[in-house]
């Protein structure tokens, strides 16, 4: 007979942690106990309060009420230095980097290491630096600034960030929303180390298949109430955690349910199209009706593939024609006008007006691609605004609240339903549903059916692959800035996306 072990206790304990937000709760009454050599997955719903948790647990806000425990004692973290000082280290959803410093001295803000003489060593905090980055699967030049980098490499700097601080609990807040498959393993590798070696993690990730693969423990939230948590032993009943995420026995059944489309002519043709190293003679057709996936390893040239068609990067070779008629796009206006939006990655940097309100926001396309933007109907407007928020399930006190206050997947959801009202032809996605919840996932790719139904079509790139497998007519695989496999149909499996991306046939 085999014994089990009694788990070790934890070394941080959140206890009956409260937090409001102009009257509305965000946390109620919830308690954490993530315990040394173990993952702890987080999951919940978009705005179900996992971040307000995990920033105060890292001493980036104060609960109002509640406490933590740090081995057993209470313990006050005012500033994250005083969680960093105790082994508590947060590497966030979204980077929390100085972009305009080189790489590496962004992995030692605020913690620089001494050399003789107490001065800051810069040859030996390099050096430190491209271990780091190695270790996380990064092999980039250091000293270039952190803002030239891919939304994908700025999110492993802010992981090797965290590593470097050797914490005694960390936490990766959705760390593989922009990750490709390769470096995802690459990290659960590490991560695996890590907890063995006696470090507890908290893991937030609305992939439930990465939940499954990495996590030993696993926490439910909905609304800022616990409402589940259980050990996981390798395998993870889907069907109970969907029930609990939504409230919802039902649905699991409504998460699978694929309609086909149909799909006609042509919208859009890409005849060897260039662009710098990136793209070296992309050839696509896209069809109305459709929505076209683009598959492969990260920095295979999607990115800047969707960048060329929105007109964001010049093109150095081939053509583009849209319905027929071949563009040479100088800046994204050009491509605008004809209907071809690019809802892009980097929601803070592009994506959304974060000193405005959700209304704001919501209306920015609408205006900007008016003609006459002042003869436009503010009531129409306002209207829109109303239904899209409940359409999208964008989780907010109103119109009126500030978009920088909502939670990470609910400001994406803005980011995607302000497109919803211009006449849109080709609507490109680049990673649409990075941190959105699992049901809502659903509704933006519902909502994107519906835009394709009326004649339009949709050029998807997410680094999820099953996303792509779930809710794409075909896809493209892209390899080395080439399109090398086109699927459809029952050839549309994991295993012939896997294969074409490593440039292989399977
Ligand atoms: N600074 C803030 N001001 C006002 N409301 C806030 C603030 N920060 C968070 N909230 C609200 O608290 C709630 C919980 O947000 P939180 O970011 O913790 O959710 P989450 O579970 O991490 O969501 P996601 O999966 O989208 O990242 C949301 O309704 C959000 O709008």
């Amino acid at each position: 007979m085999t014994e089990t072990l009694p788990l070790p206790p934890a070394c941080v304990t959140a206890r009956r942690i409260s937090k409001s937000f102009g009257g509305v709760a965000a946390l109620d009454s919830v308690d954490l106990a993530p315990r040394p050599g173990r993952v702890l997955g987080l999951l919940g719903a978009n705005g179900s309060g996992k971040s307000t948790l995990c920033r105060i647990i890292a001493g980036e806000m104060m609960s109002d009420g509640g406490e933590l425990l740090v081995d057993g004692q209470p313990a006050r973290f005012t500033t994250p230095k005083d969680a960093v000082r105790r082994g508590v280290v947060i590497a966030h959803q979204h980077p929390s980097l100085a972009p305009d410093l080189p790489v590496w001295e962004n992995l030692f803000l605020g913690m620089e290491r001494c050399g003789r003489g107490g001065f800051v060593s810069r040859a030996g905090s390099r050096r430190a630096a491209w271990h780091m980055l190695q270790a996380v699967g990064l092999d980039i030049d250091i000293d270039q600034p952190v803002e030239r980098l891919s939304a994908a490499e700025q999110q492993l700097v802010e992981i090797a960030r965290a590593l470097s601080r050797e914490p005694r609990l960390l936490i990766l807040d959705e760390p593989t929303a922009a990750l490709s498959a390769a470096l995802v393993d690459r990290l659960f590798a590490h991560v695996r180390a890590l907890a063995a070696s006696g470090t507890a993690i908290i893991f937030i990730s609305h992939r439930l298949q990465e939940v499954e693969a990495l996590c030993d423990d696993l926490v439910v939230l909905r609304n800022g109430r616990r409402v589940g948590s259980w050990e996981l032993d390798g395998s993870l009943d889907e069907a109970r955690v969907l029930d609990l995420l939504t409230g919802d026995s039902d649905a699991p059944a409504r998460l699978t349910e694929r309609k086909p489309r149909d799909t006609q002519d042509v919208v859009l043709t890409l005849e060897g199209l260039c662009a710098g190293q990136a793209l070296r003679g992309v050839d696509l057709d896209l069809h109305s009706g459709e929505i076209l996936g683009i598959a492969g390893l990260q920095g295979q040239g999607q990115e800047q593939l969707l960048d060329t068609v929105a007109g964001f990067r010049r093109k150095d070779g081939g053509r583009i024609l849209h319905r027929g008629r071949a563009l040479s796009p100088h800046r994204p206006r050009d491509m605008i006008r004809r209907g071809i939006c690019l809802v892009p990655n980097d929601r803070h940097r592009q994506g959304l007006f974060m000193d405005q309100t959700v209304g704001e926001n919501l209306a920015a396309v609408a205006l900007a691609m008016q003609p006459r933007p002042w003869r436009l109907r503010r009531r129409r407007l306002a209207e829109f605004v109303r239904q899209t928020i409940p359409r999208l399930l964008i989780k907010t006190r109103g119109p009126t609240q500030p978009v920088a206050t909502l939670s990470g997947g609910n400001q994406q959801k803005v980011v995607i339903g302000k497109w919803l009202e211009g006449p849109v032809d080709v609507l490109l996605l680049s990673d649409p549903t990075k941190g959105v919840d699992l049901r809502a996932r659903r509704e933006i790719y519902d909502t994107i059916g519906d835009l394709v139904a009326g004649g339009s079509a949709a050029l998807v790139y997410a680094s999820d692959i099953h996303e792509l497998l779930h809710h794409c007519d075909r896809i493209l695989v892209m390899y080395e800035g080439r399109v090398v496999e086109t699927l459809s149909g029952s050839a549309m499996t994991e295993q012939r996306v896997i294969a074409a991306s490593f440039g292989r046939a399977a």
